[in-house]
């Protein structure tokens, strides 16, 4: 079982486990059938997979929030994508105090996509509400169903409509699960296609293993949880280009120690993850190489049991997604290795810059070759 924290309430809601493999696969699926038209007659094709793997991580997480209401909730998505694209934008312009107030054409923009995610997602829960009203199972599982369960428990202990959640807290939430899990898992994924894509010999070690465990079938969740070689090269990729590079928190309440050092309100720490990531006097000398074997033995072996890896963050505050994230990028890497081999290009050029998440700017050139 995932626990899912919501932010803006003191609760925990439990993300069942909810079939996701057969979701995740089906989304994968997809992908690859995509990719075969592609391929000419010899069986290759050069492509960015930049969005493909961004549409799939997408995919896999209106499916998941979403369920059967998973046409809509990926137009909620696809506004929300908007959003960041114009919220970046904005954050790059020299700022001006009250400029989001103007009725400039982006701010216009901005608030007509939100008054539209508002519409989408009202119909989305009156809907809802009116199956269950009808005497039908909620879609508990599906995330919407289960915050909509929960917030529905929560009014009848207390007898009180104010105590839940409002449609802006539903928002929120919604937000929060889309900028947290669909960005981080695709750019895993890129970085591992472009490691995998010049590090041949571990492609060929990870296929080996994958079609020793699976063969040409479907991954089965078992399956994945046996999967040794796959899992070194994810840490191993999560290790040199973590998704997220920092994690930050706000001292707000009070002075706080940390060892020796003390820090007054209103300080925000900012932990480098890549940085720590990268350390030659915690990784040695061949910290900046690519090199899952130093994953062999497992995760505290690799870091001498120092908290030397924390790609997912670290105590109380840590992605409650992490679980989710890993069976999505082994089940996605187990169907392309199943089908295709993959080189990197020649016109691919290495130059990762962090937006909101480490990405190559240029683009993941990979020439497939189908199997
Ligand atoms: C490779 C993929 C992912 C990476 C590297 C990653 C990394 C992180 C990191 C570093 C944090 C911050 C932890 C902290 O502040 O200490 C975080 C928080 C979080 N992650 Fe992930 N994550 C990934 C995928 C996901 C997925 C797939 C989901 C949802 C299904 C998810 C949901 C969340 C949520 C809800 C939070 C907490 C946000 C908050 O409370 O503000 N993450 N993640």
């Amino acid at each position: 079982m995932i626990l899912f924290h919501v932010s803006s309430h003191p609760c925990i809601i439990p993300l069942k486990n909810m079939d996701m493999v057969p979701t995740m696969f089906e989304s994968c699926n997809e992908m690859i059938s995509k990719w075969e038209k592609m391929t000419s007659k010899d069986g290759s094709c050069e492509l960015d997979v930049v969005p493909y793997l961004q549409s799939l991580t997408a995919d896999v997480i209106s499916r998941t929030a979403f369920g059967s209401t998973y046409e809509e909730g990926k137009i909620i998505f696809n506004h929300f994508k908007e959003l960041i694209r114009l919220v970046l934008q904005a954050s790059n312009t020299v700022y001006l105090p009250g400029w989001r107030f103007l009725p400039t054409k982006s701010n216009n923009r901005m608030k007509k996509i939100t008054k539209e995610i508002k519409t989408i997602l009202m119909n989305i829960i009156d809907k809802r509400q009116r199956t269950m009203k009808e005497g039908e199972t909620m879609h508990s599982d599906d995330l919407l169903g289960i915050l909509l369960e929960s917030n529905s428990n929560e009014i009848k202990e207390h007898g009180n409509v104010n105590i839940g959640m409002s449609i802006n807290d539903l928002i929120e939430e919604c937000k929060i699960f889309y900028f947290a899990g669909q960005e981080t898992t695709a750019v895993l994924l890129v970085w591992t296609m472009v490691l995998l894509g010049s590090y041949t010999k571990w492609q060929d070690r990870a296929r080996a293993e994958v079609l020793q465990v699976f063969g040409n079938n479907k991954p089965d969740f078992d399956g994945l949880n046996r999967l040794k070689i796959v899992t070194m090269i994810l840490n191993e990729v999560l290790r040199l280009y973590p998704p997220g590079s920092v994690v930050s928190r706000n001292l707000v309440k009070k002075e706080t120690r940390l060892g020796n050092l003390k820090f007054p309100s209103g300080v925000t720490l900012s932990f480098p993850i890549i940085l720590i990531h990268r350390d030659k006097e915690l990784w040695g000398e061949d910290a900046d190489e690519f090199n899952p074997e130093r994953f062999a033995e497992g995760v505290s072996k690799a870091t001498k049991n120092q908290t030397a890896f924390f790609p997912f963050g670290w105590g109380p505050r840590i992605c409650v997604g992490q679980n989710f994230a890993m069976i999505e990028a082994k089940i996605a890497l187990s169907i392309i290795l199943q089908h295709f081999s993959f080189e990197l290009s020649p016109s691919y050029t290495h130059a990762p810059i962090s937006i909101l998440t480490i990405q190559p700017q240029h683009g993941a050139h990979i020439i497939l070759h189908k199997l």
